[in-house]
């Protein structure tokens, strides 16, 4: 039985009842019960405030083999326990997810400064994941495979073993709970590790989670990257599936390579929309502030980032854009439920998104609107950016090539399509991209030469449940969300009996 859920008010501020809804318990869960750590304590924080919200505790090396030894014990059990009995659980999990689903947020609010509102969707999401893969076990099966001496020949899907699970700070709970479904539902135990700045609610889903699976089944370790570069380097963890920067897949590629250990790469984005002229103006005004993702001050993998206007709606766009963004968004407290963008998760964040303004403009990019941190007084504890529009974005800016995970969108002008084309697939990254156009073969067209493992043609952000998300290039390894994310952690076999 779970403790019953925290009764949260429908509007207003919720920061009084934060307190209320932090985890009690430490980083470390493993073999089904809680420990204590030997090693050094995280301070978390609160980046609308500035207040320390809890100190989680960090797996050092020993945390690490424990968890990891405690995964592996599990897995023949789980490995063997029927599909519909694992696929029970998981819709269990969904269940508690919805449950507790106002408190996760809030505490996601509090601790990675996504506002309260928007994170109550990713609960949804997460709570959406775990009945979706609990829904396909029956469809981790083979094939029969034609011989020519008759012999029986076919393959089953078997699961690999104990799967490491580590991601970023800009949906943590929605990553916590969303992805340990298709790992477990293939049979294979998780360790999941949270983001360093933001681990809350993953330690409170653990919570919400005690006792539901088997002991060493789903496990977490707090801690930092050294936590996440032990269980990528770890002889017994058979696969690691990162969310994160693309330093951080490169270092689990290299990593993974001395015990072969299969990768799942999730990683960033320098993502473009594509406006063209026929382009019904309304909704791709509303869809070009809607793709940057400003309600998480764009650090979002999926984020447009980089938005190519035509030159003859150009004018008129940026303005009506302007005016759309300001209509929508302004900082504000993420614990407020009112609040539509919030702040940026950490001070590194902060840094890195002003760093990144004040060189688009020493380039010579055009401020259309922001630059700036916010300028309420009523924020000044907090790590707020007001939302940032470049244009006059030149292909060697800085602002144009590296991912900021910020909220400062380039904006450039086109007029030759072929042009345009090659400066949208001029990059090493290849997430996702949007295009804009009320012509079918205009769309259609775009859709095939832009080099993004997801492509939205009049709509953009939406992820379908269902839909394989994952990245061209150097945006990752394998795709998500969808069957395909399932079989990523299932190894096949191939049987071949011959009769008579
Ligand atoms: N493609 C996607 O679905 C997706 C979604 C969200 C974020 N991202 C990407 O995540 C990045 C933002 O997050 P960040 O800056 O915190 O990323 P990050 O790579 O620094 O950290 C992400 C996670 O990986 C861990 N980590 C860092 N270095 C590691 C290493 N060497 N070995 C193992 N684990 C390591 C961190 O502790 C954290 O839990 C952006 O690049 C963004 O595009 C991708
Ligand atoms: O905001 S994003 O980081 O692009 C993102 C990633 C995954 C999902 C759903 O799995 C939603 C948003």
């Amino acid at each position: 039985m779970t403790a019953a859920p925290i009764v949260l008010p429908d509007s207003g501020d919720l920061s009084p009842y934060v307190q209320r809804v932090l985890p009690r318990s430490s980083g470390l869960f493993w073999d089904g019960r809680w420990h204590e750590g030997a090693d050094q304590a995280i301070a978390t924080f609160n980046p609308s405030t500035g207040e320390r919200l809890a100190d989680v505790t960090s797996a050092g090396s020993a945390e690490v083999d424990a968890a990891v030894a405690s995964a592996k014990a599990a897995f023949p059990a789980w490995a063997e326990t029927p599909p519909l009995q694992r696929a029970a659980l998981l819709r269990e999990a969904a269940r508690r997810v919805r449950l507790h689903s106002r408190e996760l947020a809030l505490l996601d609010a509090a601790n990675c400064g996504n506002p309260v509102r928007a994170m109550q969707m990713d609960a949804e999401i997460a709570a959406t994941q775990l009945d979706y893969f609990a829904g396909l076990v029956l469809e981790i099966k083979g094939e029969t495979i034609p011989t020519a001496n008759g012999a029986l020949n076919y393959t089953l899907r078997e699961p690999l073993g104990p799967v490491a699970r580590i991601f970023p700070f800009n949906h943590p709970f929605m990553f916590a709970a969303g992805k340990i479904a298709a790992p477990l539902a293939a049979g294979n135990t998780v360790i999941l590790k949270p983001p360093e700045q933001a681990p809350l609610s993953t330690i409170r889903l653990m919570e919400i989670l005690d006792g539901l699976f088997p002991p060493g089944v789903l496990n977490c370790i707090a801690g930092g990257r050294e936590t996440g570069a032990a269980l990528s380097a770890h002889p017994d963890v058979a696969a690691v599936a990162l969310i994160g920067s693309v330093g951080a897949g490169k270092a689990v590629l290299r990593s993974a390579a001395d015990t072969m250990k299969r990768t799942l790469l999730e990683l960033g984005g320098k993502n473009a929309m594509v406006i063209y002229p026929d382009a019904d103006l309304r909704s791709a005004v509303e869809g070009a502030v809607r793709g940057m993702n400003f309600t998480w001050c764009g650090q979002s993998c999926g984020s447009t980032s980089r938005l190519y206007v035509h030159r003859s709606l150009h004018d008129e766009f940026m303005q009506r854009m302007a005016e759309e963004l300001a209509r929508k968004h302004r900082p504000g407290i993420a614990t407020h439920l009112d609040t539509t963008m919030g702040a940026l998760a950490s001070r590194a964040q902060y840094d890195r998104a002003l760093h990144y303004i004040q060189a688009g403009i020493d380039e010579g990019a055009v401020l259309l609107t922001g630059g700036h941190a916010a300028r309420d007084a009523q924020l000044k504890d907090g790590l707020f950016i007001e939302p940032t529009i470049f244009t006059g974005v030149r292909p060697d800016m800085r602002i144009a090539r590296e991912e900021i995970f910020g909220p400062v969108l380039s904006v450039f002008s086109w007029d030759d399509e072929d042009r345009m084309l090659v400066e949208v697939n001029g990059t090493e990254l290849g997430l996702t991209a949007s295009v804009w156009t009320t012509s079918l073969n205009t769309g259609l067209r775009a859709a095939k030469r832009i080099q993004s493992g997801y492509v939205w043609v009049n709509e953009c952000s939406v992820h379908i449940p269902g839909a394989p998300f994952g990245g061209y290039k150097q945006s990752g390894v394998g795709r998500e969300e969808s069957k395909e994310e399932l079989l990523e952690f299932t190894q096949l076999k191939n049987v071949n009996v011959k009769l008579g």
